[in-house]
């Protein structure tokens, strides 16, 4: 069994490292400028991990930073209502973070609009923050790749956060989702992502996030051929290569999600690679979803949550690809199934 496998979580907290942002969700036919009617999700990658895990009884902390104003007491409030705990959410700056999205889109569509600049977690900066103290109680450590993407000062201060985490013995885990519209300062992902990778013990996402953030390649003609079988040899190669590159980890997770261009039809599956071999997720199928927004935070979550409770690398993965596809048909930025319905929904 690999160390990940081997820890006993339920001596702390899950702490969520990441921006919180509003989710503004105009309609496509621009029916909302006529009805004053735009609706409000409350997201972020790492919130919605943070809200889920809550949900399924994961003792769990968000760190973000909010300002000192009305509308922050009100986002606490709604975040403490789901036993997420906010204590150590840091006040300063003047603005929270927005994004807007057409409804039903995918943060892959050009319908995506970030309004970010500036926002508190963007002006936060190393030396700032007393890391020991938001890790007091600490058993796992959970950031995405969306937080080096927003700036240098921003990477800098996930750096220090992980390096914080790792003196601390802390388990950590890493998303890599790719947001195009992110990585606007002059780095790549490649230039950046390798080294904070080097902290990780669970790294999840796909393979093609894989190449382009740790620079793992894929075969061309896997790509093309669009068949499970090809996928699966190719996330295990990929795992491999990845355990190799940065020997801290020991355990890889990649989904593959596919659809149409009208978000229909869509195919899922996932594999997660640990002790040394490949555990594949049985095969989802859906004709028509409901919400695309943070069905791979909710895989994430899933796979923390099989950590934390100590399950076998396949229960894990059977819990998170059923999490991640029930996320699917909920409107929301966050999961509201419970573990009793995700167990119910689980597919071999
Ligand atoms: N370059 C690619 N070629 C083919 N398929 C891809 C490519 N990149 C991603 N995919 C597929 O698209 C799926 C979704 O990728 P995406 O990067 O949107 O995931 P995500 O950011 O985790 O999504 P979420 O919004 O749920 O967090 C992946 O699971 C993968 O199967
Ligand atoms: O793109 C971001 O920065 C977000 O955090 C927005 C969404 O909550 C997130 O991408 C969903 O995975």
């Amino acid at each position: 069994m690999s160390e990940i496998s081997n820890k006993d979580y339920s001596s702390g907290s899950v702490l969520n490292f990441g921006e919180l942002l509003l989710r503004l969700t105009p309609d496509a036919d621009g029916d909302w400028l006529q009805e004053n009617s735009l609706p409000v999700f409350v997201g972020g990658a790492e919130l919605n991990v943070a809200t889920a895990l809550s949900l399924w009884d994961v003792p769990s902390r968000y760190f973000t930073a909010l300002p000192k104003n009305g509308m922050s007491t009100q986002l606490i409030s709604f975040l403490d209502e789901k036993n997420i705990d906010t204590s150590s959410i840091f006040y300063h700056g003047k603005r929270v973070g927005l994004y807007f999205l057409t409804k039903g889109q995918d943060l892959k569509h050009d319908a995506l609009i970030y309004d970010r600049a500036n926002s508190a977690f963007a002006e936060l900066t190393t030396g700032l923050v007393d890391w020991d103290k938001v890790l007091d109680g600490v058993t796992w450590f959970h950031f995405s790749a969306i937080c080096p993407a927003i700036s240098q000062q921003a990477a800098d201060v996930c750096r220090e956060a992980l390096e914080a985490a790792s003196r601390k013995g802390i388990t950590i885990s890493v998303d890599l989702n790719y947001r195009a519209k992110l990585w606007q300062y002059g780095k790549q992902p490649i230039d950046v992502m390798p080294e904070l990778a080097q902290y990780c013990d669970l790294i999840m996402g796909n393979i093609w996030a894989a190449e382009r953030m740790l620079g793992v390649k894929v075969d061309e003609l896997v790509t093309e051929s669009g068949q499970k079988s090809l996928y699966v040899k190719e996330a295990q190669k990929s795992s491999e290569e990845i355990i190799k590159q940065f020997p801290k980890c020991k355990a890889v997770a990649n989904t593959f999600r596919f659809t149409t261009e009208d978000n229909t039809n869509i195919e899922y599956y996932t594999v997660l690679y640990a002790d040394g071999k490949p555990h594949v997720s049985g095969e989802y199928f859906a004709e028509t979803i409901i919400d695309k927004v943070g069905s791979g935070d909710c895989y994430m979550a899933g796979l923390i949550y099989g950590y934390y409770n100590n399950y076998e690398p396949q229960e894990t993965v059977d819990f998170a690809t059923a999490a991640a596809f029930t996320k699917l048909f909920v409107n929301s930025d966050a999961t509201n199934r419970s573990v009793d319905f995700i167990q119910q929904a689980i597919i071999k």
